[in-house]
This record gives C-alpha cells, sequence and structure tokens, in this order.
C-alpha cells in the first residue's frame, strides 16, 4: 500500500480575480489525513468550506478567474499539476464528492441505474448484470424504496431526497478511498440523514474510506467525526479530536459556535449565544487576526499582528494569540457583568 498520507493540503490558497481585486477563499489551508479518518471541516456560512473542497479536485476551473497555490497531495501526488485527463480517472474513483445539491452530478438523460451501472463498468469492470445488481443494492443501502423499480427511474421521477440518496449511491458505488461531502445531507430529513450517515460511517469502517465532511452542523460533527477542523475567512482557526474540541474548545470562534448550539438539558428562558458581528469581506480581510473584529478578547496585538498556528497539546492546534488566557479573561468579563447587574 502507498505509504503516503491519504490527503494532505500544504499551504492551499484559492483566488479569485474579481473585477473588485483579488478575492483569497481559502488562505493557506494545511492538514493531512490518514485512511479511515471522518475529518469535519466547520465554520459559518462564507468561510471558504466549499472553495477550500472544490479546489481538492479542482473543480472551480470553469471559471477563469480562479487560480490555486500550495498542494494538494493526494497519496503523494499533486492534483493542482496534475493533467486533466489523469485528474480526471482520480475524480469518481479514487475521489468522490457528494453536494447539498444533486442535479449538480445527475445526468438528466440518463435513468440513475445506467449512471451508476456505468461508473461500476468503468470503474470496477464489473459486467453488465453485474453491474445492475449491485446498483439496486447500493440504491436500497441509502434508503430508496422499491429499489429494483427506482433504477429505471429518470433523474426527473425522482423527489428531491430521492434524487440525494441517488447521487451519495454513485459517489459510494465505487467505493472510493477518500470521499468529499460537502452538506449532503442538510436537505435530507433527520431519519434519512441518519440512515446516510450510517452508511458513511459503515464504509468508512468496512473499506477504510476516508472522509472529508462539510457541515456546518456540529451534532453530525460529533456523532461521526473522528477530528475537526474550524475554518473562519479561509483558513483553520482550531483543529483536534473531536471529543477534545468539543470538550475544551480554545478560539474564542469555536467557542462561539459551541455556545450557539441547543442544549437539551439547558434552561429554556436561556439565551442562545450569537457570534455578534458579520464575518469580513474577502475585499477587506484584517490586518492582524482575522477574528479580531468580532472578538471579545482582542486586543493590540490582536489587531496588528496575524497569529500563527500554535501547538496547544500534541493533537491541538489553534491559531490564537490568547488562547490560553481566554478562561481567565472570560471569568472577568462574566464577574464584571455581574458586579454592573448588581
Ligand atoms: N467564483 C467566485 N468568485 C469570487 N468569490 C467567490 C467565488 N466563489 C466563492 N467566493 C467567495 O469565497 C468565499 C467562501 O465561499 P464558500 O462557498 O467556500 O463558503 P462556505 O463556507 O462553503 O459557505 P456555505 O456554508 O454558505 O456554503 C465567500 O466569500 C464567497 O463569496
Amino acid at each position: 500500500m502507498n505509504q503516503a498520507p491519504l490527503l494532505e493540503l500544504n499551504n492551499l490558497k484559492t483566488h479569485f480575480h474579481t473585477e473588485r481585486g483579488r478575492a483569497t477563499a481559502v488562505g493557506g489551508v494545511s492538514f493531512t489525513m490518514d485512511r479511515g479518518e471522518i475529518i469535519g471541516i466547520v465554520g459559518e456560512s462564507g468561510c471558504g468550506k466549499s472553495v477550500m473542497s472544490q479546489s481538492i479536485l479542482r473543480l472551480l476551473e470553469h471559471t477563469d478567474s480562479v487560480e490555486y497555490e500550495g498542494e494538494v497531495l493526494f497519496e503523494g501526488e499533486n492534483l493542482l499539476d496534475m493533467p486533466l485527463s489523469k485528474l480526471r480517472a482520480v475524480r469518481g474513483n479514487d475521489i468522490s464528492m457528494i453536494f447539498q445539491d444533486p442535479l449538480t452530478s445527475l445526468n438528466p438523460v440518463y435513468t440513475i441505474g445506467n449512471q451508476i451501472e456505468e461508473t461500476l463498468r468503468l470503474h470496477k469492470k464489473l459486467s453488465k448484470k453485474e453491474a445492475r445488481k449491485k446498483a439496486i443494492e447500493i440504491l436500497g443501502l441509502t434508503g430508496i424504496p422499491s429499489p429494483e423499480t427506482r433504477v429505471d427511474d429518470y433523474p426527473h421521477q425522482l423527489s428531491g431526497g430521492m434524487q440525494q440518496r441517488a447521487m451519495i449511491a454513485m459517489a459510494l458505488a465505487c467505493e472510493p478511498k477518500l470521499l468529499i461531502a460537502d452538506e449532503p445531507t442538510t436537505a435530507l430529513d433527520v431519519t434519512i440523514q441518519a440512515q446516510i450517515l450510517e452508511l458513511i460511517t459503515e464504509l468508512n469502517r468496512t473499506l477504510g474510506m476516508g472522509v472529508l465532511f462539510i457541515t456546518h452542523d456540529l451534532g453530525v460533527v460529533a456523532e461521526i467525526c473522528t477530528g475537526v477542523k474550524v475554518m473562519y475567512l479561509g483558513r483553520i482557526v482550531e483543529e483536534a479530536p473531536t471529543e477534545q474540541l468539543f470538550r475544551s474548545p480554545l478560539h474564542p470562534y469555536t467557542r462561539g459556535l459551541l455556545q450557539s448550539i441547543p442544549k437539551l438539558d439547558g434552561d429554556r428562558n436561556e439565551k442562545l449565544h450569537v457570534i455578534e458581528g458579520t464575518v469580513p469581506s474577502l475585499f477587506d480581510i484584517p490586518r492582524g487576526c482575522g477574528f479580531s473584529t468580532r472578538c471579545p478578547y482582542a486586543d493590540e496585538k490582536c489587531r496588528n499582528e496575524d497569529p500563527v498556528m500554535l501547538q496547544a497539546d500534541e493533537r491541538h492546534r489553534v491559531r490564537c494569540w490568547h488562547y490560553a488566557e481566554i478562561d481567565a479573561m472570560e471569568e472577568r468579563r462574566n464577574g464584571d457583568g455581574e458586579a454592573v447587574g448588581g
């Protein structure tokens, strides 16, 4: 087996050249992912999750304004400078991607069975009969009822939820080494969502399929991910094994995200925390820390010096100058609040 990590991003940057100037949507992302890991990428809307995940497979090249920098190594080979013909063989075979909108992947003029069978025959070299059997089986696994008849439907004959499941079946059919899932279950109801997540984790367990799971749903992350990376303004601001990140979040942004999840046992009258302010425009990125314009703890240093990634623990890294002091700062703030409130 290839000894190189499954996926390694080295200072990946994605720029768009627009009429207003250059917009850097991904501002230098580095991480390594091993086989069998399920990594969650979280962050508010607009923080660069989708652009980053689409950059891995160079799916943004239809806009000629895009420019990549850095490296995306898949099993040691840089996808960013790979000839397109070779990259096409990686897409859908070694790396599959699923999206929130199924119609981006399904072809309207073929039945879903044809599309899954075609993938299986091409990548897995199955006979027509074997491919059909496998297509029905995998459609069933995604929770499509009566898969033996649905297999002959065209995409438009299926409901939105079923189209979603058909797309997922197609992506998983050839058992990719890496699945990139960009908010794949957001539009589905919770029962179907649970079924899809179960299918993904099952393939992860049995085949060691790595999963990069992009979501803003921290509940899903807690349920299935082995590790989490929190993105803000095109960069990773904190990363840790899932349990550690939920137990002791260090970055003020991560703390804000976690405080905005409703708790089942919480006081119903307690207000949910909202992170004040909005994500700055890509044309107006702050000079120091990207989060300093919204951070309650930011000081002069934060406003002037861009923080580096600091090693807080063996597998816990954070991009915040003051991460070790935030607890004490928070206590002081709360204490002051009580004193003012009487
Ligand atoms: N083609 C483009 N040209 C210019 N800017 C773009 C382009 N595509 C995306 N962006 C910008 O890149 C930034 C990151 O967008 P992205 O879609 O990756 O965010 P996201 O975190 O995935 O958000 P969401 O959860 O809403 O999908 C945004 O500011 C967006 O406006």
